[in-house]
């Protein structure tokens, strides 16, 4: 089928290797003939190729040197031209690899589409010139996909921990440089173990959708940065002077009060949360960590003092300080 055993083991290597959805990939052997190449079936459906042919043509039909392609240079010669020279820098061992981005436009759909296409010498011989190359070819939208998926949390399609995490350290950053307060709201759902103990956990995960879209309805209205904080915790990040986070925070709480979902061990007898939320101003230098700890002290008293309850972090303070006897 292939014309010598090194194609054999490379196909079958990148086979095993490469073949995740959406990713094209190639191999040319340039000592058996260098007007030829063999893919995947991704690579055929991509780019129209025949799906039956075990080689297909370069000149023809392939997206990988630029200058053959018609469908690259209808968009930018000068793109074409560049992917052909790094192709031919690649033969002749001037480059270790490439890596460019094509737009290559399908006449059958009269669309353009953005590829990010990378390559290699597998092989080389003794002068370091190119013997068996192998390429990498990847739809952008494939990638900003799956870029999105590893943003979000399953369940409820809000952010996930991750990407809290990240922009968290970001807002700080942003906060630091441009003297602006920043705010988290900590939202936990009331007697979540007991919701799943008596109803099961599949109905503890709706439950979970439903609160997690009652808190999306209430903060789109202002802000949009949700996450799915732990289990049946979620955050909101807020960096804007203009929205009183602490009506916010009672939106939300009001919001899965009025969802009016049956509970049959909470008290009040419906689905609620406790809200906790902290504001400041953060330095250069800050990290996250402190303003995490701070809505979590409120979270934890607006538990403490009966749940289904809003809760600052300086409402805390004052308590503390009172207790104790200091002014705040
Ligand atoms: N169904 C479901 N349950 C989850 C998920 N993640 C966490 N949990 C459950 O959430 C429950 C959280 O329980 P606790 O931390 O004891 O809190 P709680 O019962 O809500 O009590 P309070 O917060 O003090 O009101 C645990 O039973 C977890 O198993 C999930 O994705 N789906």
């Amino acid at each position: 089928m292939f014309p010598n055993e090194r194609v054999s083991k490379y196909f079958a290597m990148c086979e095993e290797l490469l073949d995740f959805q959406g990713v094209a990939w190639w191999l040319i052997d340039l000592e058996d003939n260098p007007g030829l190449f063999y893919c995947n079936t991704t690579m055929c459906e991509t780019f129209s190729l025949d799906p039956k042919l075990t080689a297909h043509s370069v000149a023809k039909t392939c997206p990988i040197a630029g200058d053959y392609n018609q469908n690259i240079a209808i968009r930018s010669t000068q793109l074409a031209q560049q992917i052909f020279n790094e192709y031919h820098q690649l033969r002749h061992g001037e480059i270790a690899e490439y890596n460019n981005r094509f737009p290559y436009y399908d006449q059958s759909k009269d669309e353009t589409v953005y590829f990010s296409s990378r390559a290699k010498a597998l092989v080389r011989d003794d002068n370091g010139n190119a013997v068996l190359l192998m390429g990498i070819i990847e739809p952008e939208t494939v990638s900003s996909e799956l870029f999105a998926l590893a943003k979000t949390d399953g369940l409820t399609g809000l952010y996930n921990r991750r990407e809290f995490d990240a922009q968290l350290e970001l807002l700080i950053g942003l906060g630091g440089r441009n003297h602006h307060a920043v705010s988290m709201i900590m939202c936990d759902i009331d007697y979540f173990k007991s919701y799943n103990d008596s109803l099961g956990h599949y109905a503890g995960d709706d439950c979970l959708k439903h609160v997690s879209d009652g808190i999306k309805r209430v903060c789109s209205r202002s802000v949009n940065h949700v996450f799915r904080y732990g289990g049946e915790e979620f955050a909101i990040l807020i960096m804007d002077d203009q929205i009183n986070v602490g009506d916010l925070a009672e939106s939300i709480r009001h919001e899965i009060h009025a969802l009016n979902l049956h509970h049959p061990k909470s008290p009040s007898g419906s689905v609620t949360v406790s809200v906790g939320y902290a504001s400041f101003a953060p330095e250069l230098g800050m990290t996250g960590q402190r303003l995490i700890e701070k809505a979590d002290m409120a979270l934890y008293a607006a538990k403490q003092r009966g749940r289904n309850q809003v809760c600052s972090h300086d409402q805390v303070l004052t308590c503390v300080t009172s207790t104790l006897g200091i002014s705040a």
